[in-house]
């Protein structure tokens, strides 16, 4: 059985990867932090887990992390680098729900999250955390800085179109006009207390923000510049919150090139994804709804070219706690200690 220690077990992303580990057959979970309800018994903050989880809460300090085989930080951004190397040099592996393994340029960090990179050198040798694309480096790391929920939509949305692997070098889209207009139920903001995200706020409601910027636009672009061979990228990116609980939908916008006008679209995603565990291209003319990957680790793809024109739509959903978080963060566990990749992540969408 691996060992796992999640610390943050009380936010939205905890309280998923808690789900989803109680299941797990190879899993035993060891150790799950809070500082603010340490010694409270997990399943009775949630009932949800009664007869599953039989820890209690304890601080970060008390838990025995170094005793785990890997530990999950479901923590804000900035506590996984300053523990990073006290638990690899005890041999444990690291999965970060944040940041702090995702950005490989210390001064983008900064300006994004408002403080130095405290460990470089670690950072240097995080592989990013979307099996679909790193599935090999994942398998042999250390440290995974597991990719952000919207991040993982606008990748998986785009890259059979600008891989080589699927476009065998040819420019089918104008990677200097990429568009996602990307929207996320509330519990993508946290499970603090917030206005933003009060009910009175929130429902019968729907709003833009981050319009002039945001933190997941370097990792999008970062991303999709290694997936399409070191090109640059040039993407806009609106984010919005939606009166959902959990979800993601991206609507993505390409221009075709020339290279890319008697494409059969259709069959280039199906080929690139054949064979992927959680992604699912749908038929031709879908329209993917949230509610058909909430609570499962699936992302599911229609590829549309409205009245034939230039301009290709794809649209993405994806549970932003599952595969846009937890899910994906078991994913690539699972990868890292050599299971099946859908090991503990068989779960169906639930309906209505
Ligand atoms: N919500 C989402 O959809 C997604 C979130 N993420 C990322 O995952 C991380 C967690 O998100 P989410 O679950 O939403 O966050 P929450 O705000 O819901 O939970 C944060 C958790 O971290 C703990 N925590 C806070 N500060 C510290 C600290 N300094 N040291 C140790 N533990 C701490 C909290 O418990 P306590 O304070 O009691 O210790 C709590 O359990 C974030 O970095 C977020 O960006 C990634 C993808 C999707
Ligand atoms: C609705 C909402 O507020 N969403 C968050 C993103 C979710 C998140 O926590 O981001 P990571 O994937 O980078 O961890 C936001 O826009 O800041």
């Amino acid at each position: 059985m691996i060992k796992v220690g999640i610390v943050g077990g009380t936010g939205y992303t905890g309280v998923e990867l808690l789900r989803l580990l109680s299941q797990h057959p190879e899993v035993q979970l060891t150790a799950i932090t809070s500082r603010k309800e340490a010694g409270m018994p997990v399943a009775e903050m949630f009932p949800s887990l009664r007869g599953r989880v039989d820890l209690c809460f304890s601080t970060p300090e008390d838990a025995k992390l170094t005793e785990c085989d890997a530990v999950f930080f479901a923590t804000p951004h900035g506590v996984a680098m300053a523990q990073a190397k006290e638990l690899l040099a005890a041999g444990v592996k690291i999965l970060d729900l944040a940041a702090d393994f995702r950005l490989k340029d210390t001064a983008e960090f900064e300006k994004w999250y408002g403080m130095p990179h405290a460990c470089p050198e670690i950072l240097a040798e995080a592989v990013y955390g979307l099996a679909e694309i790193n599935r090999e480096a994942i398998k042999k790391a250390r440290v995974i800085g597991l990719a952000g929920c919207y991040p993982t939509s606008v990748q998986l949305g785009f890259a059979p179109l600008i891989s080589p692997k699927s476009t065998g070098g040819k420019k089918l889209i104008d990677l200097n006009s990429l568009i996602s207009d990307s929207k996320s139920g509330v519990s993508g903001a946290g499970r603090k207390a917030e206005v933003g995200t009060l009910m009175a706020e929130a429902s019968d409601n729907f709003k833009a923000y981050g319009v002039k910027g945001h933190r997941h636009h370097p990792e999008i672009c970062q991303g999709l510049s290694a997936i399409a061979g070191g090109q640059s990228v040039g993407l806009t990116f609106v984010p919005h919150l939606t009166p959902m609980i959990r979800g993601i939908h991206s609507t993505l916008y390409a221009r075709i090139l020339p290279d890319g006008k008697d494409v059969d679209y259709q069959s280039l995603f199906e080929k690139f994804y054949a064979g992927e565990p959680f992604v699912d291209v749908m038929p031709a003319g879908s329209t993917p709804e949230t509610r058909s990957v909430r609570g499962s680790n699936a992302l599911r793809i229609a590829v549309h070219r409205p009245q034939g024109g230039d301009t290709l739509v794809i649209l993405v959903v994806e549970d932003n706690l599952v595969k846009g978080a937890s899910g994906q963060g078991v994913q690539c566990l699972n990868l890292m200690f050599g299971l099946p990749e859908k090991t503990g992540l068989s779960h169906i969408a639930l309906l209505p």
